[in-house]
């Protein structure tokens, strides 16, 4: 089932610009992404999609001779402001990649390393986090008699959901996912999907996906964007069922794309 309507917005897009030197990227802008709820991205190749998501944690500005305009809030915090900092932001906003990127340490010490990071220090506390992150991230089982293994013994899957665990270890407001399941095959696949719609219970969780099916089950709410721009954003139900703007119809419908 679907959350409440209007959960809470988590960040307000207004009016956001976006180039790469003079190539205009991300055109006007204005999305609204609602607290625990599952936001999807869909839309071809180079329309966007992960430019806006890197926004969103100003991961974007990485790339160099990037300029924006416009405002994105965050809780309500303008996150184009220069005074933002970005440590901060990155605190609140996890991010998991296309492909797994563990850190060459173990299991353990993957899940660990965030909350280290901030602060916490007591070994049983620290355990318990371990735990805690990989039992949301559905992977504790599998992994709980090798914790103090290279986690590059695991499995792309696995890897993939370690990734996870170790982004929820920080207590993160959002998780940003830039098609995390696209380098896995349909059993991690469905392994990942099945434990995004479970987390969203805690986290508010924006995915970037060419798999127009996983939209459809796992997101509350779907933006479809083409050539830089958002041509529809509404329900995944409405934007599946009955989406306003033939665009979207022809692009759900596999007429491009
Ligand atoms: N670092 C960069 N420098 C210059 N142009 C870039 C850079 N990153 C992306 N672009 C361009 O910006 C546009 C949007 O790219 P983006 O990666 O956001 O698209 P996307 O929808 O995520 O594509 P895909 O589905 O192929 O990953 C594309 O034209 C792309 O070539």
């Amino acid at each position: 089932m679907e959350n409440a309507q209007w959960n809470k917005p988590v960040y307000e897009t207004n009016g956001l610009n976006l180039w790469y030197g003079t190539s205009h990227a991300l055109k006007n802008i204005n999305l609204t992404i609602h607290e625990k709820e599952v936001t999807a991205i869909i839309g071809p190749s180079g329309c966007g999609k992960s430019t806006y998501l890197k926004t969103l944690n100003r991961m974007v500005e990485l790339a160099g001779n990037v300029s924006i305009s416009g405002n994105v809030t965050f809780q309500g915090d303008n996150i184009l402001d220069r005074s933002m900092p970005v440590e901060m932001l990155r605190s609140k906003v996890g991010m998991v990649f296309q492909k797994p990127n563990p850190f060459p340490k173990s299991i353990y010490e993957n899940v660990a390393f965030g909350p280290k990071i901030h602060g916490i220090k007591n070994r049983a506390i620290l355990e318990q986090v371990v735990e805690n992150s990989l039992k949301k991230a559905a992977l504790w089982d599998e992994v709980k008699d090798r914790l103090h293994e290279n986690a590059y013994g695991l499995s792309g899957g696995q890897q993939q959901r370690l990734c996870i665990a170790r982004a929820l270890a920080v207590e993160p407001e959002v998780i940003l996912m830039d098609e995390p399941t696209s380098a896995l095959d349909p059993v991690s696949t469905n392994k990942v999907e099945e434990l995004i719609k479970e987390i969203k219970n805690d986290v508010t969780i924006v995915i970037v996906t060419h798999n127009m099916q996983q939209a459809a089950r796992i997101s509350d709410r779907t933006a479809f964007f083409l050539n830089g721009e958002v041509i529809e954003y509404d329900r995944t139900s409405t934007i599946f069922n009955e989406p306003a703007d033939q665009l979207t119809h022809d692009y759900i419908n596999g007429r491009f794309g």
